[in-house]
């Protein structure tokens, strides 16, 4: 068993991004910008949105960080898009999910102009991906395909199992996990919460990548023996003997699926790491406008 290790593949990504600001600093260009709209303090949204602004640091990036309360208008919100919108400084931004119930989080991400839009989130930017045409790629989905990639992980003709059909990882994550490029070329099968016999599809998987957000769904006995298996599940349960009070769970019971497989992520230290470095592996692409021109 190989463990794939998303935060030695992340430090890899942002060290290759940070040469590529230096020799744009040293060539007098302009230094590429990241802002975040924070709504409210939920705790793994703050912590998130810290790593990002670290990342920036770290790679020589500029990043802002606008936050808001959690009654914060729809009105507000959107104003202040269009302000990052024309902002020339501003290369790319995020607004982190999820947003209050009282705020329409389709018209919020409609309202960033996709040129920005470095969560690859918007209607423009999932229609060109779907396509094939150039687009950002939301940054877990993005992350993952660089795990494959960098471990040289084979996928053409490879049944590819993912749990879990959100907008932001499971949706994109099947798509391109479809496409005619390496990584890619895999038959796909999406599973979700009205799937019958979950187990029976899993065991199937050559791949499988969980997105779900309950921690153990994915046991041993439904992992094939040698399968590659990519946990995105990050969700924090209590755990007294830690100073924060919680602990990080992914959705796959480590320590009994990774006997069995070829390839696993752990959780920390997986996924998540390299979503941060995709992200601004985007925010360059922005900067140089290499997308839309
Ligand atoms: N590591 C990282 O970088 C990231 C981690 N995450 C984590 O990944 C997890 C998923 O995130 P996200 O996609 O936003 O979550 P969502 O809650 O938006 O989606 C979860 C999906 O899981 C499906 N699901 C729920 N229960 C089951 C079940 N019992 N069997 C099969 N499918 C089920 C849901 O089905 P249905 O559609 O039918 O409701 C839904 O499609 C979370 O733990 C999140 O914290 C997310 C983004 C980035
Ligand atoms: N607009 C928007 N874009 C997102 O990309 C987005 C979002 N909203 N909302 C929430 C999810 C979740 N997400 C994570 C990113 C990094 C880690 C991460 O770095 N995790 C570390 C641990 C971090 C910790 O210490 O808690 C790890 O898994 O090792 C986790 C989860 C991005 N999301
Ligand atoms: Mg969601």
């Amino acid at each position: 068993m190989t463990l794939l290790d998303g935060k030695k593949t992340s430090e890899t990504i942002q060290d290759e991004i940070a040469a590529e600001v230096a020799e744009i600093k040293a060539k007098g260009g302009k230094v590429p910008h990241l802002a975040a709209i924070l709504v409210g303090n939920d705790g793994g949204s703050v912590t998130y949105v810290n790593n990002k602004v670290l990342a920036c640091e770290r790679i020589g990036f500029g990043s802002s960080l606008v936050s808001y309360e959690d009654d914060v208008t729809e009105e507000v919100l959107l104003n202040k898009i269009q302000e990052l919108n024309e902002n020339a400084e501003v290369d790319g931004f995020i607004v982190q999910l999820p947003l209050p119930k009282h705020i329409d989080a389709n018209k919020v991400l409609e309202a960033i102009d996709p040129k920005k839009d470095v969560d690859g989130f918007h209607p423009t930017n999932v229609g060109r991906m779907v396509a094939g045409l150039p687009a950002y790629l939301p940054a877990t989905p993005a992350g993952i395909l660089q795990l494959l990639k960098r471990y040289e992980i084979e996928t053409k003709g490879k049944h590819c199992v993912v749990i879990g059909r959100s907008n932001i990882v499971g949706t994109p994550m099947s798509i391109l996990m479809s496409k005619c490029t390496y990584p890619g070329e895999s038959t796909v099968t999406i599973c979700h919460r009205n799937t019958v016999d979950l187990a029976h599809h899993t065991r199937q998987a050559d791949i499988l990548i969980v997105a779900v957000g309950r921690p153990g769904l994915v046991t041993a006995d439904m992992v094939k023996e040698g399968a590659v298996v990519i946990d995105v599940g990050t969700t924090r349960v209590p755990d007294a003997t830690r100073k924060s009070g919680f602990r990080l769970r992914g959705d796959v019971d480590f320590d009994n699926v990774a006997d069995k497989c070829s390839y696993i992520t752990p959780v920390p230290g997986g996924v998540g790491p390299l979503t941060i470095a995709m992200l601004m592996a985007n925010t360059l692409r922005a900067s140089k406008r290499e997308v839309y021109g």
